[in-house]
């Protein structure tokens, strides 16, 4: 058995999968130009593509090692053949509730990377609330299906660290924008790098790691700052404060 639930699946659940799925235009995130390319005919194309923040080498190869052996056990399973470490406050999306009872706050071995986040630029009023590790073994066909974050609680900047192996981000857009039915961006995503999500990339394109972009395992820790409604000066700041503090 495994942990999917309704549309999910993984290798373990999954016993049909859809061979008629729709063919979509592919393009290419170059993150040293903030630009998406692609073929027209024989022509490479490039469009701008804010949004896509990627800090290559974000930690070095025996950091992630230490990681890597900090975080090896207290792993649950989870959707789509992922498995799941959370640190964060306990949260009802659905019912738009934060339980803060049960709220211990992030783990230590974690500060110097929130240490690192604020001192890039524009980051330094990044205000870590949330750790979430997600591991991706291709054995399991670990994925996760196209979704936007929830922006209730959460804020703007969502925060990737990459380890153990390169992948690719797939966004995609469903409308007619751009005057194409099915549109996806590959955002690569190198081992060790620090990629964001902001801006449009963030509201208006889904985001989701494809099966087939998991050829050896891959760890992701996602960090998450506090909507406005949360922070300073927002309704629920008083909740905020106390996930901060
Ligand atoms: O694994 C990733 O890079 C994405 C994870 C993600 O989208 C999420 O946890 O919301
Ligand atoms: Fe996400």
């Amino acid at each position: 058995t495994c942990a999917c639930k309704g549309c999910r699946r993984c290798i373990v659940c999954e016993n049909h999968f859809d061979q008629n799925q729709l063919k979509h235009s592919e393009m290419l995130y170059v993150p040293s130009l903030k630009k998406c390319v692609c073929y027209q005919g024989h022509h490479l194309v490039g469009f701008d593509f804010p949004g896509v923040s990627v800090f290559q080498d974000f930690i070095s190869a025996p950091e992630e090692r230490e990681l890597i052996r900090r975080n090896s056990n207290r792993w649950k399973d989870s959707q789509s053949g992922r498995r799941k470490q959370d640190y964060g406050p306990k949260v009802n999306f659905k019912k738009k509730k934060v339980k803060l009872s049960s709220f211990t706050g992030l783990p230590k071995y974690i500060d110097f990377i929130v240490e690192r986040i604020r001192s890039l630029e524009g980051l330094d009023n990044f205000a870590t609330v949330e750790q979430c590790n997600l591991e991706y073994d291709p054995v399991r066909g670990a994925s996760i299906d196209p979704h936007y974050d929830d922006a209730w609680l959460w804020g703007e900047r969502l925060l990737s660290l990459n380890l153990l192996s390169d992948s690719f981000k797939t966004l995609d857009i469903d409308s007619g924008e751009f005057g194409l039915n099915e549109f996806e961006v590959k955002v690569p995503l190198c081992r060790r790098s620090l990629v964001m999500l902001s801006g449009d990339a963030r509201y208006k394109w889904k985001h989701s790691i494809q099966r087939k972009d998991i050829t050896s395992k891959r760890l992701c820790c996602t960090f998450r700052e506090l909507s406005p409604e949360f922070s300073s000066g927002g309704t629920q700041e008083h909740i905020g404060r106390s996930l901060l503090d």
